[in-house]
């Protein structure tokens, strides 16, 4: 088997440009949703990526399965640049539907994502008439009868006729899998798959996710704003979580270095904030000078969390800190992760100052 990971990003960006008014000439302003962003998703690997609301998750997510084009580094697929497959660029090893097909993406609300007017039964059928057009009919049903009863659905051919209104929001996410699935992806991207569900379904949402990411050998990246869900999902599956920060991966590893010994001071926020972790962290406060979190458009220079990191120093906001290697795959982006590095001899931060902020620093 080759060590190639089935995913990679090196170095990736995705900065949007907003648009301006039809009057307005101004230069348009750039959310950086993500930054500098470099992962390896393996093959039967789990990711669960966590944050702030707004901090890229989902636009990493995309990114990551070839849905968001990065406007900076690249994303590969078993070595294929997906966007070289994409506009035919350049020796072309695996062509970009047969990329397509393998990185499949599960919505936050799949009630919108399913088709009100198809039956269970046709909105199933349809990616195995596309990706298997030589599978006959009655091999498609029988396929289809399975994976519902598979996902808890039974009876399957009652479940087939229904439509989407005739759903819970559980089932509805259930067929949302199974469309997914049918495609027999590699990674799957769930985005808050389970955050539109009833808190009483949620364990047994991620049960089957993990039973069904275990029975098909598939890879998943989960965009969650929970740490403990996150936590649920990276402990059962053997898999890592990875923390963002406006737009930056800032911490990543194995979920119970991540959880009971965090690296960065933002993650420790993120444990705090956390009702269901909060019993290692009983401080009153949150760990932070300031609760405010930076605009996306104007990201503060050197670390970006050093405007609210109460371990911040002068060394913090000159420079970005690099990904610093831990043990068993963790990496974590702070300077107090490097015994050698200047912050170390540099002064605490004071908020008597303005900030410097990534566009003062870049302006002349
Ligand atoms: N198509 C787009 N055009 C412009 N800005 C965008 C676009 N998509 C996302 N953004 C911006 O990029 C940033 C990151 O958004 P993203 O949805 O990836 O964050 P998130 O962490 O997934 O947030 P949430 O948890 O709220 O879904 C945000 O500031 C968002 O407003």
């Amino acid at each position: 088997m080759s060590d190639e990971p089935l995913v990679s990003l090196e170095n990736t960006e995705v900065h949007f440009e907003e648009e301006s008014g039809l009057f307005d000439f101004s230069e348009p302003d750039v959310v950086r949703a993500v930054d500098g962003v470099s992962l390896d998703i393996g093959e039967q690997d789990v990711v669960a990526l966590v944050g702030e609301s707004g901090c890229g998750k989902t636009t990493l997510g995309k990114t990551a399965i070839g849905l968001q084009r990065p406007t900076g580094g690249s994303v590969t697929y078993r070595g294929q640049d997906i966007w070289d497959a994409k506009d035919n660029n350049g020796d072309v090893d695996i062509p970009y539907d047969d990329i397509r097909r393998s990185l499949q993406i599960i919505h936050q609300d799949p009630g919108s994502s399913l088709n009100p007017n198809r039956r269970v039964l046709g909105t199933l059928e349809a990616p195995l008439k596309k990706w298997q057009p030589d599978m006959s009919s009655g091999d498609r049903r029988e396929e289809i009868v399975r994976m519902l009863e598979a996902v808890g659905m039974t009876p399957a051919t009652d479940y087939a006729g229904r439509y989407p209104h005739q759903l819970s929001g559980g089932e509805q996410q259930r067929v949302a899998l199974i469309r997914a699935l049918l495609m027999d992806p590699d990674l799957i991207l769930a985005d808050e798959a389970i955050s539109a569900l009833d808190v009483s379904l949620r364990v047994d949402m991620m049960d089957l996710m993990l039973e069904l990411q275990q029975q098909f050998n598939t890879s998943f990246v989960f965009v969650s704003h929970d740490l403990s869900n996150a936590r649920y999902l990276a402990s059962h599956a053997g898999g890592r979580i990875g923390v963002m920060y406006l737009g930056e991966l800032i911490e990543i590893g194995p979920p119970e270095q991540i959880i009971n010994d965090p690296q960065h001071p933002y993650t420790k926020v993120l444990r705090w904030a956390t009702p269901d972790l909060r019993s290692t962290d009983k401080a009153e406060e949150p760990p932070v000078r300031k609760i405010d979190i930076p605009d996306p458009k104007n990201p503060p220079s050197g670390c970006r969390f050093h405007t609210r990191c109460p371990e911040a120093r002068e060394a913090c906001k000159a420079d970005s800190p690099a990904s610093y290697d831990q043990e068993s795959g963790h990496r974590v982006r702070c300077f107090r992760a490097d015994d050698d590095h200047d912050y170390w001899s540099s002064q605490p931060v004071t908020d008597d100052e303005p900030s410097a902020h990534a566009s003062d620093a870049t302006s002349d």
